[in-house]
C-alpha cells in the first residue's frame, strides 16, 4: 500500500510596516530608513512587502520604486484606490520589481459606501470589477481588499469577491479595517468566503486585522485556522490607530503552535529581534516591555519559583526559546520576588565562592534592598557583597560633615566639603566640570586615594517628590576595583557617599588580595 504524503501547508506572510505601518502617528520613515527596512524584511523572508501606496506622495512613490528596484525576491506591492490614476501610478513604482503586484481597494461596508463613497453597492461593484481588469492590463498578480468587510453585508461581500475572481484578482483580502470583529466570527466569515470561492479559482483569501480591541492577532490566527492563506501584518503591530496585527506574534504563534495549527510560515524567525530593534530604531517609537515576542521582559524571569524552574529546565517557564526569535539568551532579573537559587546562581556568574553564611547573609540584605529598588543589578550585588564580607560598618572611617555646592549654567562648579576623619575635622574647596567632579575633587584632596573613577550612575529608587537617588561609584586603583553605594534624597549628597564608602573599600582591602578583580 503507498503512503499518500500531503503536501505541507503554508501561508503567505505580507509585511504593511512600511504603508499600514507607517499610517502610525509617528512612524514616519525616509527614504533611507524604509530601504534598510525593507532589507530586514528582505532577510526575515515574509513574501510580499507592501512598499507605500505610490499615488500618496512623491516621496511614497520613490520609496516604492526604488524598494522594487533594491528587493531580490520578495514580490512588492503598491495600494491604489479604485480609481485608474492610482493604479497607473501603482503600477508605474512596482513595475520594477521582480515580482510587482498591484493592490486595489474600495469599501463595502454601508456605512463606508454611504458616508464616504457616496456610492450605490451596485456602482461600487463595478468600480471594483473595472479596476481589476484595468489593473490586469499591467500585472499578473492583483490584490483586491473590500475595506470595512467585516462590517459589510456578507451577501453582497460574497458577490464582490466572485465577481473580482472573474476580472482577474489572485488574491482576495478580508480586512478588518476597524478591529471589529472576534475571532469566532471572523473565523466563519473566513469559511463561508473560502467554501463560494473555491470552486471559481484558485485564489489566496487573505486577513488584514486591526487592533482596536486588542484582537488583532488573535483574529488573523483564527482565519487562518479557517482556511486563510495569507496574512497581512506589521513588526511590531505598528499601524492606524491602535495598529496592525504583529508579525512577530503570528509568525510565533504558528510555530510554537504548529500541533495545533498544522500550518508554517517561510518566515526565518532568527529575524525577528533584529527586525523589531531595527524599526524601533528608526521611528523612535519603543514597544511596550511586556510586548509579546519582542519586549524587554518577553523572555525575562523574576519571581523566584519561575527562576528554580527555569534553573532546572527552561521549558518549565518558556514555550520558545530566546534563540529562535534572535536573541542570545533569556534573563533572570533579580528583585523582591526572587528566591534563593537565583540569588545564588548569580553570585556564581559573578564569579564569587562564598561559605554558606555568607550567602545567607548576602541573601537577607539583597532582599532588603530589593524592596526598595525595582530591580537589582550586578553592580548592586558586587556593592552589597563588599558591604557584608568587609562588614564596613565597623570600619566607618570618612564621615561626611557638610557640604556646599555652587553651581549654574555660567559658572564653574565648585564645591566646599567638610569630612570627619578619625575623629578630627578637614575641609577643602575644588572647582570642577559640574558639582559631582567639583565634590570628587575636594573629597580626593582629603582623602587621597589616588584612584580612578570608572563608573558613576545615578537613579532613583522611590518615587515622588521626596524620591531617594542612589549613586554607584566603582573606583580603581591598580588591579583593584571596588563600588561603592550613597543613598539621600540629594543627589550631589549621594554621590558623595558613595565616593567615600568607595574609597573605605579601597582602603580596606589595600593590604589583601583583591576580592574580586572587575575588569
Ligand atoms: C483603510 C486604509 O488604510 S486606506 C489607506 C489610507 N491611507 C491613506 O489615506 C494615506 C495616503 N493618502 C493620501 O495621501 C491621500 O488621502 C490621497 C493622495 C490618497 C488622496 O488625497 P485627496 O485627493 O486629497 O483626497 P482625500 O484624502 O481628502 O479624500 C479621499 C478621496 O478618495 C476617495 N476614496 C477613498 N477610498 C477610495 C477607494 N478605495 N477608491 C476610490 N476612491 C476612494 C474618497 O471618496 C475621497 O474622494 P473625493 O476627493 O472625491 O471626495
Ligand atoms: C487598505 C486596506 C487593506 C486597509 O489597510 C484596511 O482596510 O485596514
Ligand atoms: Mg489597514
Amino acid at each position: 500500500m503507498s503512503t499518500i504524503i500531503q503536501p505541507e501547508k503554508t501561508i503567505k506572510i505580507f509585511d504593511t510596516t512600511l504603508r499600514d505601518g507607517e499610517q502610525s502617528p509617528g512612524c514616519s520613515m525616509t527614504l533611507k530608513e524604509k530601504i534598510d527596512m525593507a532589507r530586514q524584511l528582505e532577510k526575515m523572508k515574509v513574501d510580499i512587502i507592501e512598499a507605500g501606496f505610490a499615488i500618496a506622495s512623491p516621496g511614497d512613490f520613490e520609496s516604492v520604486q526604488t524598494i522594487a528596484k533594491e528587493l531580490k525576491e520578495t514580490s512588492v506591492a503598491s495600494l491604489a484606490r479604485a480609481l485608474e490614476k492610482d493604479i497607473d501610478t501603482a503600477w508605474e513604482a512596482v513595475k520594477y520589481a521582480k515580482r510587482p503586484r498591484i493592490h486595489t481597494f474600495i469599501a463595502t461596508s454601508d456605512i463606508h459606501m454611504q458616508y464616504k463613497l457616496k456610492m450605490d453597492p451596485e456602482a461600487v461593484l463595478e468600480r471594483a470589477v473595472a479596476m481589476v481588469k484595468y489593473a490586469k492590463r499591467y500585472c499578473e498578480d492583483i490584490e483586491f481588499s473590500a475595506e470595512d468587510a467585516t462590517r459589510s453585508n456578507p451577501e453582497f461581500l460574497h458577490r464582490i469577491f466572485e465577481a473580482v475572481i472573474k476580472a482577474g484578482a489572485t488574491t482576495l483580502n478580508v480586512p478588518d479595517t476597524v478591529g471589529y470583529t472576534t475571532p469566532m466570527e471572523y473565523s466563519s466569515l473566513i469559511s463561508g468566503i473560502r467554501e463560494k470561492v473555491d470552486g471559481i479559482h484558485k485564489v489566496d483569501i487573505s486577513v488584514h486585522c486591526h487592533n482596536d480591541l486588542g484582537l488583532a492577532v488573535a483574529n488573523s490566527l483564527a482565519a487562518v485556522k479557517a482556511g486563510a492563506t495569507q496574512v497581512e501584518c506589521t513588526v511590531n503591530g505598528i499601524g492606524e490607530r491602535a495598529g496592525n496585527a504583529a508579525l512577530e506574534e503570528i509568525a510565533m504563534g504558528l510555530a510554537t503552535r504548529y500541533d495545533y495549527y498544522g500550518i508554517k510560515t517561510g518566515i526565518d524567525t532568527t529575524q525577528i529581534a533584529r527586525s523589531s530593534k531595527l524599526l524601533t530604531a528608526i521611528t523612535g517609537v519603543s514597544v511596550q516591555p511586556n510586548k509579546a515576542i519582542v519586549g524587554a521582559n518577553a523572555f525575562a524571569h523574576e519571581s523566584g519559583i519561575h527562576q528554580h524552574g527555569m534553573l532546572a529546565n527552561a521549558s518549565t517557564y518558556e514555550i520558545m526559546t530566546p534563540e529562535s526569535v534572535g536573541l542570545r539568551t533569556n534573563a533572570m532579573v533579580l528583585g523582591k520576588h526572587s528566591g534563593r537559587h537565583a540569588f545564588e546562581d548569580r553570585l556564581k556568574t559573578l564569579g564569587y565562592e562564598l561559605s554558606k553564611e555568607e550567602i545567607n547573609r548576602a541573601f537577607d540584605d539583597f532582599k532588603m534592598l530589593a524592596d526598595k529598588k525595582k530591580t537589582v543589578d550586578d553592580r548592586d550585588i558586587e556593592a552589597l557583597l563588599q558591604d557584608d564580607v568587609m562588614n564596613l560598618e565597623e570600619h566607618n572611617k570618612y564621615k561626611l560633615q557638610r557640604f556646599i555646592i555652587n553651581s549654574g549654567n555660567t559658572i564653574t562648579s565648585t564645591a566646599t566639603i567638610a569630612l570627619e576623619i578619625e575623629g578630627k575635622v578637614f575641609e577643602e574647596v575644588s572647582a570642577g566640570d559640574g558639582p559631582v567632579d567639583a565634590s570628587y575633587k575636594a573629597v580626593e584632596k582629603m582623602i587621597k586615594t589616588g584612584a580612578t573613577l570608572e563608573d558613576y550612575k545615578i537613579q532613583s529608587i522611590t518615587e515622588a517628590e521626596d524620591a531617594q537617588g542612589e549613586a554607584v561609584v566603582k573606583l580603581k586603583k591598580g588591579s583593584r576595583a571596588v563600588t561603592g553605594r550613597g543613598l539621600s534624597t540629594d543627589i550631589i549628597e549621594a554621590s558623595i557617599l558613595a565616593y567615600l564608602n568607595a574609597a573605605q573599600k579601597l582602603e580596606s582591602i589595600s593590604d589583601e588580595p583583591p576580592i574580586r578583580v572587575i575588569s
